[in-house]
């Protein structure tokens, strides 16, 4: 996943774009970038790094306008080379900026079409860029040259969700036009919209998560729909419309489980909310099939896992304590680049309690396995801690096939529950007993709070893509290409490609 945000405002959003990133900067810790639009020139700043490194006060003070996009990526396509930090540009037509959450899997195909017939280079190997250029190339076609006006916004967005597969929530501006936004036909990856009466007139943004509206001090109007577009113009003027043949409300399941914060509500779900029922839950499955089970404390991994551990302690009547301590100014571990950086981060990153472990059955819950890099050195870490024993319970069931949606987790060989039984999962992670949510239940447990969503992408579960075109080709392909120690993952060096970053150069600094 990677976060995006728009924002048409009265005044100046440089600031607004930046204070959402760091919101967002869950979503997403190896580049950030802004574009800001003052009527027909984009000022954009974009580079690798964590929202706080990358902009200085030069690039903040060179971003002008009052409109603007902004986005922080977690790779999931090409490298994490500098060149494909997002927002991208394109010059023509009009001049477009994009920032994409999710991933296209048809890429691949679109890049060659792109090349052959509508004659567009595509600079880096990142689905974003391609994503940017059938969109410039369906506004082309829709205007025919014309003044462009909403209609054609619309029409060329129509085109896009008829070339494009795969997740795509979007954001994007239009040279001296406004801001689009627009999500893949099942919606997969999130994107709400909020608004702000100001003292001038409404301002609009449109975001990947709610938390980053509450913090900016908009309000929560809604969701774009699947395949829904929305564009405001640069006066503030808002505009929708539905662009897909048969949208279909699919939202991607681990939103929920792990990657959204949990004070976010999208698609009118409180992620904090569906992350108790949960552990709800998973106090059921514990108390019908592991009553056998001596626990004398709950103990959540921090951060994601803590309101599922918390209500299953409830459910269960058992001591939840606090038993690992993290250091707050270490990352997420699963969103690094990188199974090495992974693997030395989780000892750095979390330090446990000694009295909450010393000659105690624990039972440490955390939302997910997916490598097993944490549960294998939590476990031991409890273990070395003086633990008699140590139960471990995942909120979520266990991960088996890749996600081909913007989670970067491509191959099979990397998954931990990957041809394994239980048992032998358990004996991987060193424990005494794993229990794991089923699917079924984490389903019902999201369904809760809203029934409204009847169908969910839970293909890193089952296997099933909602897409309908991910076969095993694909998924070998993916693996070769992606899979940790693929070449193309490794950070291509920036110089080579076109460099188009635009203000704030360490050039200017020295005038
Ligand atoms: O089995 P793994 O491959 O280790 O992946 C799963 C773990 O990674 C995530 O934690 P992370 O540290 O990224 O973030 P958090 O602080 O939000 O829990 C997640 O919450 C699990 O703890
Ligand atoms: N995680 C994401 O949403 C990634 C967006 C895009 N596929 C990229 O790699 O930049
Ligand atoms: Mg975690």
């Amino acid at each position: 996943m990677c976060g995006i945000i728009g924002v048409v405002g009265k005044n100046p959003v440089n600031q607004l774009l930046y204070d959402g990133l760091l919101v967002l900067q869950h979503r997403g810790q190896d580049a950030a970038g802004i574009v800001t639009c003052d009527g027909n020139t984009f000022f954009m700043h974009k580079n690798n790094g964590l929202v706080q490194d990358v902009f200085r006060t030069r690039h903040m003070r060179s971003l002008i306008g009052n409109a603007g996009i902004a986005h922080v990526r977690y790779p999931t396509a090409g490298s994490s080379s500098a060149a494909e930090a997002q927002p991208f540009y394109v010059n023509s037509p009009f001049g477009i900026v994009l920032g994409h959450n999710g991933n296209l899997t048809n890429s691949a195909q679109l890049k060659q079409e792109m090349f052959r017939q509508d004659l567009r280079h595509i600079n880096t190997n990142s689905d974003s860029e391609v994503l940017l250029n059938v969109l410039a190339h369906e506004i082309e076609t829709s205007s025919h040259n014309a003044v462009l006006n909403t209609d054609m916004i619309f029409e060329a967005v129509a085109g896009v969700h008829k070339r494009c597969r795969g997740a795509y929530a979007v954001v994007a501006m239009i040279a001296n036009f406004g801001l689009l936004a627009f999500r893949d036909p099942y919606g997969i990856r999130p994107l709400v919209i909020g608004k702000n009466e100001s003292e001038q007139g409404t301002e609009y943004i449109v975001a990947s998560e709610s938390v980053a509206l509450d913090v900016l001090g908009f309000t929560l109007v809604r969701d774009v729909a699947p395949g829904e577009a929305i564009f405001i113009d640069l006066d503030g003027n808002f505009f929708s419309r539905q662009c897909a043949e048969s949208p279909q409300l699919s939202p991607c399941i681990f939103e929920y489980v792990y990657l959204a914060r949990p004070d976010s509500v999208i698609d009118n779900v409180s992620v904090y909310q569906t992350r108790l029922h949960m552990g709800e839950s998973l106090a059921d499955k514990i108390a019908r099939e592991w009553k056998h089970l001596k626990i004398d404390v709950v103990i959540p991994i921090p951060d994601t896992s803590r309101p599922s551990a918390l209500e299953l302690a409830n459910k269960l009547n058992l001591t939840y304590r606090e038993g690992f301590i993290k250091n707050r100014y270490i990352g997420r571990t699963f969103i690094m680049p990188g199974q090495a950086l992974r693997k030395k981060s989780v000892r750095q990153k979390l330090n446990p309690i000694g009295m909450e472990f010393k000659d105690k059955n624990v039972l440490l819950v955390d939302d997910s396995i997916v490598r097993g890099t944490t549960s294998r050195q939590i476990v031991q870490m409890a273990r070395d801690a003086g633990a008699s024993k140590v139960f471990f319970a995942s909120a979520a069931p266990p991960v088996r096939y890749p996600n081909v949606y913007g989670i970067d987790m491509p191959s099979r060989s990397e998954l931990l529950a990957t041809g394994r039984t239980d048992e032998e999962i358990c004996a991987e992670i060193g424990a005494d007993a794993l229990i794991y949510q089923d699917l079924d239940a984490l389903i019902t447990a999201v369904q809760k709070s809203n029934p409204d969503i009847k169908v969910f992408d839970c293909s890193c579960f089952d296997g099933k893509y909602i897409t309908g075109d991910i076969d095993e080709a694909y998924l070998a392909c993916a693996e070769s290409v992606r899979g940790d120690g693929a070449a193309q993952k490794r950070p291509a060096n920036s110089i080579t490609q076109l460099d188009l970053n635009l203000v704030g150069t360490e050039e200017e600094e020295l005038v």
